[in-house]
């Protein structure tokens, strides 16, 4: 434990030495980071082959491509990202400098989870580098592969005091949450969350929180609704269900279930053939405890396809159940597994009211021809993101930031969000000792006509006041004539 104690004071030294600031260096990094995806491309592969039975195309599609195309964004903007914010004036301000300077906040602690395992300690990563800051990244125990693999890797391509790597499990984590941090991203459960904000509390250390949650998929009954199963069974099957955005349970109306079922049942036959163990496209649970869980919610469920299992190898069949009870088991945690409940819902009033009467999750679906009914939704919902007739897709959009509310978390990241979450946004006011005539109104004596134009001054925007721009320019004409008339 006195090794991690060293590890963060290294890392805070390394900042405070200032060698992280610059834009030069920070892009060094980042294009030393692309290498070592590039180059250790096979062994990312396997590592998480081994944790989680991914086959290759899906990790290269989920986990390769989205952290290179992180990295290519954060490549190509940094320098717009990075660049002062000028902002408008008042007439008070006219003739000063207004903007917001980003500034790196200084040692980030990045603690990932195991379902993603390089995704989601490389994609905030990418972000705390580009803003400037010394990184520790914790990557999760329980992709044993991964987090070795990054632990080997990291200091391979990145500098080695600046962005250290501390594997273990739940003691390592609780060691490095006593030690002082500038901000805090953590990904996994909600339980956890609250004990990484109570630690991060006492030394008033911001956090991101990346948490899970339930997330609805409502059917309207207006929809095509193969291409409608189609989609849903991708998003809910993928990585065998342990993916925190997955559709957690499908709302519809009763007199569609038995055909959003026998449409998700041909699907699966499409995806993974009639023997799904031996496809290389389905995923297993991650270990034997949550596998334990998983199983444990089909229990008096009404199975309407699947429901197979084997423990040796931790394999769940893709299941769906019918007919579930909002009130059962299932319907109270986050499943994070291939399990699709179905509960029928008879109007789109109340599948609202069912989401609403139920915490924030971190994603939402709606599958509609009508639009109306998905900007109703919209508005009369809540959750981190939202995706209408998809699933998972506004994850991949670069520009959308990503993150939850209210129990799925808080704070958000992804590409320019990113580099803004772990940037300070400094408030910069730059002013000159000239004309401070200027300024009389606000020195005493005060009067009241001193504050009739204080009143004045104060609430108009130089930019959309022609009063503004002509005095400005008055200003700038008698400025020229003094300097002239008193240049020696
Ligand atoms: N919002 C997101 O981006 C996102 C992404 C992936 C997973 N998730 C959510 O994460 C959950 C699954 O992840 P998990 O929690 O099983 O992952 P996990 O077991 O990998 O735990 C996450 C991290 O917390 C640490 N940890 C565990 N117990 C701890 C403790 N007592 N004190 C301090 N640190 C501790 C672990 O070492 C690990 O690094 C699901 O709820 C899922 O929805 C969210
Ligand atoms: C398009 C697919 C299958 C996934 C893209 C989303 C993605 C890169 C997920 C990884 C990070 C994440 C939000 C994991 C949640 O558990």
């Amino acid at each position: 434990m006195e090794r991690i104690e060293k590890v963060v004071r290294q890392a805070r030294a390394a900042f405070n030495s200032g060698r992280s600031r610059s834009l030069e260096f920070r892009m060094q990094q980042l294009k030393a980071l692309e290498r070592m995806v590039k180059e250790k491309e096979k062994e990312i592969l396997a590592a998480l082959h081994a944790d989680l039975h991914k086959s290759g195309p899906t990790v290269y599609n989920t986990e390769i491509l989205s952290v290179l195309g992180e990295l290519t964004l954060a490549m190509e903007k940094l320098p717009s990202w990075a660049a002062p914010q000028h902002l408008k004036k008042n007439l008070l301000t006219m003739r000063d400098e207004v903007f917001v300077n980003f500034e790196p906040l200084g040692v980030v602690l990045i603690i990932g989870a195991w379902n993603y395992p390089f995704v989601l300690v490389m994609h905030p990563l990418i972000g705390a580098i580009a803003a400037g800051n010394a990184v520790v990244v914790k990557p999760s125990e329980v992709s044993e592969n991964t987090a070795q693999l990054v632990a080997d890797l990291l200091p391979q391509y990145l500098d080695q005091e600046l962005y250290p790597v501390v594997t273990g499990g739940a003691p390592e984590t609780t060691e490095l949450l006593t030690q002082r941090f500038d901000h805090i991203l953590y990904t996994g459960n909600t339980a956890v969350g609250k004990i990484v904000m109570a630690a991060a509390a006492k030394h008033l250390t911001p956090v991101t929180l990346e948490l899970g949650g339930k997330n609805p998929c409502y059917i309207d009954k207006d929809c095509d609704l193969a291409v409608t199963c189609r989609r849903i069974t991708w998003g809910k099957y993928t990585n065998c269900g342990q993916i925190c955005i997955a559709p957690d349970y499908i709302l519809c109306d009763p007199s569609i279930q038995s055909q959003v079922v026998e449409n998700i049942k041909a699907t699966l036959l499409e995806f993974y053939g009639e023997d799904v163990k031996s496809s290389p496209d389905y995923e297993r649970i991650v270990n034997k405890r949550h596998f334990k869980r998983v199983v444990g919610l089909l229990e008096g469920q009404k199975i309407a396809h699947g429901g197979e299992s084997d423990e040796a190898s931790c394999f769940i069949a893709p299941t769906i159940l019918m007919d579930v009870s909002p009130d059962s088991k299932v319907m109270e945690e986050e499943i994070f597994g291939p399990v699709l409940p179905i509960v029928t819902v008879k109007s789109i009033e109340e599948a609202i009211e069912f989401i609403n009467r139920r915490e924030k999750p971190l994603a939402l679906y709606v599958f509609s021809n009508n639009k109306k009914l998905i900007r109703r939704v919209i508005s009369e919902t809540s959750s981190g993101g939202m995706t209408a007739n998809d699933v998972l897709m506004h994850t991949v959009v670069p520009d959308l930031p990503f993150g939850g509310v209210g129990h799925s978390g808080m704070g958000a990241y992804h590409g320019r969000c990113s580099f803004e979450t772990f940037s300070h946004r400094r408030t910069c006011l730059i002013r000159d000792l000239r004309l401070d005539v200027l300024n009389k109104m606000r020195y005493p004596p005060v009067s009241q006509e001193r504050m009739d134009v204080a009143k004045f001054v104060l609430l108009k925007h130089c930019s959309d006041c022609r009063v503004g721009q002509f005095l400005s320019a008055l200003l700038g004409a008698v400025k020229a004539v003094m300097a002239k008339i008193f240049s020696p």
